[in-house]
Formats: C-alpha cells, sequence, structure tokens
C-alpha cells in the first residue's frame, strides 16, 4: 500500500490487489492498482477498485479472441431478464468466473455470464447479470463491463433492468423508456468516473445532458405501438440507490417529488460511464413493482421474488421489442 497526496493535501491510499487470472488456462495473479472511496476509519480517501484501461483491454481482447462474433451493440440483462440472452443464436458463451480479472454474479436473475451471437441477423454481445454496488462493488467494477464493450468493439449500449414504479400511470408488467437519470449516488460523491482520468476512454468532466438518445426513445415508442403495446410503454425518469434495501415510503414520496418516475439500483453508473466512452445509449426499465407511497396501501411490500417473477412473465414483450431496437440500431450503423 503507497501514500499518495491529492490536490486538496487528504491522504490518498491506494492499494494494490490480486486478481485472478486465467488467461492462457493457468490461474495466476496480477496486481493492479484502486480507485477511491472514502475510507471511515482514517478518514483517508481509499481507492476503490478501478480497472485500468490495459485491464479492461486485455479482458477485451481475451474475449475477442475466442470469438468471431464482432459486436456494435451491448446489452445489459437487468434482474429477470437474462433470458433476453438466451434469445440469441449462435452463441459464444463466457462464464463471468473463467473471464480474466471479471467479478462474479451473485444476484438471483443475474445468471453470470457474457454471451456473445445474433438477435435475429445483428452480432451483439449479452451480459446475462450485471454487477450491482450492493455486491460489494464498487461503481467502476459494476461499470467496468461497459468500457469491455467499447473496446471488443461496440458502439451502442442497450441497458435493461427492474424498476419500482412510482409514476402512478405506471402498472406493474409495463416498460418505461429511460428518458433521463437522477444521479443519486453522484450526488453523494461516488462516481466510476472518481479517480485519475485516463482520455483513452474519454474526458475528465464528461456532458451528461444527452446521456439517453433522443432518437432512439422515439423509435422504441414508434416501434411500442407496431407492436400494439404503446399503453404499456411509457418513457420518464430513472433514478439508482445503493441498495439493497427497498425504500421507505417517505423516501419514496421524496423521490416522487424529485421528479423520478422509476427507482432501481443499477443502470445510471452504467450509463455514466458508456457516455463517458461515447457508446449511444438506450435503456428502458421493466416496472416490476408498484412503490407504495402511502403507509395504509394494501399492496405487497418489494420483494426480489416479485421482481424476478415479473421479468420472467414479461421475458417475451421485452425481448421482442429489444430485438426490433436492436434491428433499426444496426440498420442505421450499416447505412453509416
Ligand atoms: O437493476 P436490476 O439489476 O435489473 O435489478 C433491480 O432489481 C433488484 C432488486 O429486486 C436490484 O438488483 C435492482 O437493481
Ligand atoms: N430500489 C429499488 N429497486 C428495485 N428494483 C425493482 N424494484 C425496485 C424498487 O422498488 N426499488
Amino acid at each position: 500500500m503507497t501514500g499518495t497526496i491529492t490536490a486538496d493535501q487528504s491522504p490518498v491510499i491506494v492499494k494494490h490487489t490480486k486478481h485472478r487470472t486465467n488467461s492462457g488456462g493457468s490461474t495466476g495473479y496480477i496486481a493492479q492498482e484502486q480507485n477511491e472511496t472514502l475510507d471511515a476509519s482514517d478518514g483517508a480517501h481509499v481507492l476503490e477498485e478501478a480497472y485500468s484501461y490495459e485491464v479492461c483491454k486485455e479482458i477485451a481482447d481475451y474475449l475477442s479472441e475466442r470469438t468471431a462474433i464482432r459486436p456494435k451493440i451491448g446489452i445489459i440483462c437487468g434482474s429477470g431478464l437474462g433470458s433476453l440472452a438466451d434469445e440469441l443464436t449462435n452463441t459464444d458463451i463466457f462464464e463471468y468466473e473463467n473471464i480474466p480479472n471479471f467479478p462474479v454474479s451473485t444476484v438471483e436473475g443475474h445468471v453470470g455470464r457474457m454471451v456473445f451471437g445474433y438477435l435475429g441477423d445483428v452480432p451483439v454481445m449479452a451480459m446475462q447479470g450485471r454487477f450491482h454496488y450492493y455486491e460489494g462493488y464498487g461503481l467502476a467494477k459494476c461499470s467496468m463491463p461497459v468500457r469491455v464493450m467499447k473496446l471488443v468493439g461496440c458502439t451502442h449500449l442497450i441497458a435493461t433492468n427492474a424498476a419500482g414504479g412510482l409514476n402512478h400511470k405506471f402498472k406493474v408488467g409495463d416498460i418505461m423508456v429511460v428518458r433521463d437519470h437522477v444521479n443519486m449516488m453522484g450526488f453523494a460523491g461516488n462516481s466510476p468516473l472518481q479517480g485519475p482520468n485516463d482520455p483513452r476512454f474519454g474526458p475528465r468532466f464528461p456532458p451528461m445532458t444527452r446521456a439517453y438518445d433522443a432518437h432512439y426513445i422515439k423509435t422504441a415508442k414508434k416501434i411500442a405501438k407496431e407492436m400494439k403495446i404503446g399503453s404499456d410503454v411509457h418513457e420518464g425518469v430513472y433514478t439508482c440507490l445503493g441498495g439493497p434495501n427497498y425504500e421507505t415510503v417517505a423516501e419514496l414520496r421524496m423521490l416522487k417529488t424529485l421528479g423520478i418516475d422509476a427507482v432501481g439500483m443499477s443502470t445510471v453508473h452504467e450509463v455514466v460511464t458508456a457516455r463517458h466512452c461515447d457508446l449511444k445509449v438506450f435503456a428502458f426499465s421493466l416496472i416490476t413493482n408498484k412503490c407504495s407511497l402511502d403507509y395504509d396501501s394494501s399492496d405487497d411490500d418489494a420483494n426480489h421474488e416479485e421482481v424476478v417473477t415479473v421479468g420472467k412473465n414479461r421475458q417475451h414483450i421485452c425481448a421482442q421489442f429489444t430485438r426490433r431496437i436492436v434491428q433499426v440500431i444496426s440498420d442505421e450503423i450499416s447505412n453509416q
């Protein structure tokens, strides 16, 4: 462990930890620098695990060398939506535990594998399982696969998630196309981009005013109409909280007052990372539960079984919806 001094003179501890790597068939360890979070025990900023450009490239190369599929579109499957990846054909599948330096999925409804394959005739790579802050992974680590997607050659990210619906118009099973997000964890000083910036990924201060591509939002709504699910598909603002607990009524009332339509525990940091490295983003939430804004509500308490069950019940619609958006994006990439 080495100490350095930051611009604000607070002590910084850079930890060097060992990371599992099994490239080349043998299991070994490599040292890797870490990014910072606050260590309450001594008041120092302790960098949490960040993946350098070289390590992300190593992971991207590991994947690219083992598949001939060259995706331009990366997909992250939300809770219960992993079956989206089961729709892929001619797949090359990488279990997370076999990818060097990759974390593992620990949440039910997140299988834990990277699937390369074809959705229709479009090559994609899909994360069947994402990483969450509440699993003990820092935001940089949660978002690292987005950088890997970029280095594999993706130009677009489609992020899906399960979320609680705050907007009274939303029903369980509806889809909310994400118009924008409120980065609550960012307000609290936690960002996947914290720490030294590597300009090979993107700029120190990336804009977020157009985080979610307006053209794809419009396209998605058109697709919803064509699929005759227009009344089940909305547009709205998502926020991510740290979890793993669901929200209190007072917290939900506050979020609603802030203009939030759906709340979850993912996606925002992935999108920040994607925009930083200039990926175009389309995201949608499957509304898996209604958020109780009333202490006397007869709604069931939020629970992950319901979240996963609703995901499974709606997997077919979500897969069709995604497939059509992927086709439009792919056609546009081909015509550029
Ligand atoms: O955002 P995804 O991974 O879809 O899942 C959402 O659902 C889980 C809680 O039920 C949390 O992981 C939350 O983030
Ligand atoms: N934070 C949060 N995450 C969710 N994921 C699915 N439903 C919910 C919810 O109600 N709250």
